[in-house]
Formats: C-alpha cells, structure tokens, sequence
C-alpha cells in the first residue's frame, strides 16, 4: 500500500490526546509513524499539521479519530475510510440553499484521496473482522444535533458517511505540501439528535486501535 517511493513518515493527526493514544496502542511503537495533535475543528487541524509537515519529512498524512456516523451508511463502531475528504459546510446559505465554495468560485470544498489505497485498506480491515467501509467524510464546524441538519447534509453529499472536525483541514495542510492524504474514522454516535450520554466513545476507541493496528501490517 506504499503511496510513494520517498523514505518520509507518516504523520497521523487526531484532535484530542483520547484518540491520540488508542492510535499509539495500534501502533505498538512502529517508528514509521508519528502522531500529533491537530485539536479539534479544521482551522487549528489545518495549522497543526501545517507545522508538523514544515518540521519532517513526511510521505503521508493521515486525520483519524472517532466520528458521528450517518445512520444508512455508517454503523456505530464500524470504521469508515474516506473515498473523499469534503467541507460539508464551507459556503453561503442562499434564498436557495445551500451554495459550496465550489459553486461560489472560491476554490474546492472536496480533497481527494488515493481510491486504490482506501479500498486495500477497507479489505484489509474486513479480513481482520472489523466493520468497514469506503465513503466520503464529511467536515463540519458545528457537529449536527438534530434529524433536520442530518438530512439536510446526507441530500448535500450523496452518499455521506461519517461526520467530523478537522479531516478537511488536515487534507487542506497535506495538499500544500503536496502529499497524499487519508482520513479513518470509527463511529462513535449517530449523526442527529444530540445524545451525548448514548456515544459508545470507548468502544470507537477500541476500534481505531485495531484499525491502526491492521494498518501497521499492510502499508
Ligand atoms: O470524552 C472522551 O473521553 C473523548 C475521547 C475521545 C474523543 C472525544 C471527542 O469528543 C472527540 C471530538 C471529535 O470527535 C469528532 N466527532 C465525533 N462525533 C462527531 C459528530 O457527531 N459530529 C462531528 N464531529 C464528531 C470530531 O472530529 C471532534 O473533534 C471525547
């Protein structure tokens, strides 16, 4: 699953020290990769990482943590992996809608990533029993707290997956430096109606260890 020829490392940012370590558990010392935190939202992920690509030589960057998962599409502690990485949120609101940078003229509101590599790694991660798919990560500002701005997000981004903080922030810092990019997210909640006593954050947890686990094994 190598991305490139260079001899570089692989950066992972994850937005608080929680997911922080359970990525270090699965990693179980494997010195290819160094994690960093990118606190949580796009902007500080953005500078961050920015910072950490600046001061090493890097091959790949990888946003990684747990995230609210779209309920037809993403089951809770299943692992998601980003066919694309997209601003959900970055636009105006319009009498019409909703209107993207993109339509806006302003630049992209969708990074890609390798397709090829996302798809090794979720067949990598189904052959070590865990739940996992493809699908496009969406990044948000504010985390949806009710039924209407879950709907209204799925119609945005056919297919949505997952719901997080920083992975288009992390990807905009990775596009600069001109490296590939990944975004990994296990499910923590649902995308809806704000339930913060029902998050299975444990549990999420447990699988991003695993993920990264399998990871250390096939790239
Ligand atoms: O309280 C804890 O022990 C704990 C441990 C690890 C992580 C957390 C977080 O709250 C992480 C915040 C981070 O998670 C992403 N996230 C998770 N669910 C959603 C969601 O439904 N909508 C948007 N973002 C979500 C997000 O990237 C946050 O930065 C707590």
């Amino acid at each position: 699953m190598e991305h490139t020829t260079s001899d570089g490392r692989i950066l992972v940012m994850t937005a608080v020290e929680g997911e922080r370590e359970a990525v270090l558990r699965g990693l179980k010392g494997d010195t290819r990769f160094v994690v960093e935190l990118a606190g949580v939202g796009a902007p500080s992920a953005a500078a961050s990482t920015a910072l950490a690509l600046a001061t090493g030589d890097y091959r790949l960057v990888i946003s990684a943590g747990i995230g609210g998962g779209f309920v037809e599409a993403a089951a809770l502690e299943s692992v998601v992996v980003a066919d694309a990485i997209i601003a959900a949120d970055l636009g105006a609101e319009t009498a019409e809608g909703f209107s993207s940078v993109d339509e806006l003229g302003f630049g992209s509101s969708r990074i890609a990533v390798n397709a090829a590599t996302t798809q090794r790694f979720v067949q990598a991660l189904r052959d070590a029993g865990q739940t996992a798919v493809a699908g496009p990560i969406l990044t948000v500002s504010t985390a949806t707290g009710t039924a209407a701005t879950a709907e209204r997000l799925a119609k945005r981004v056919p297919g949505a997956a997952v719901e997080a903080m920083e992975g288009y922030g992390v990807a905009v810092a990775a596009n600069r430096f001109e490296l590939p990019m990944m975004e990994i997210r296990t499910i923590s909640n649902a995308v809806g109606p704000r339930d913060r006593a029902a998050w299975r954050i444990k549990e999420a947890l447990q699988a991003l260890e695993a993920a990264f686990s399998t990871l250390t094994e096939v790239i």
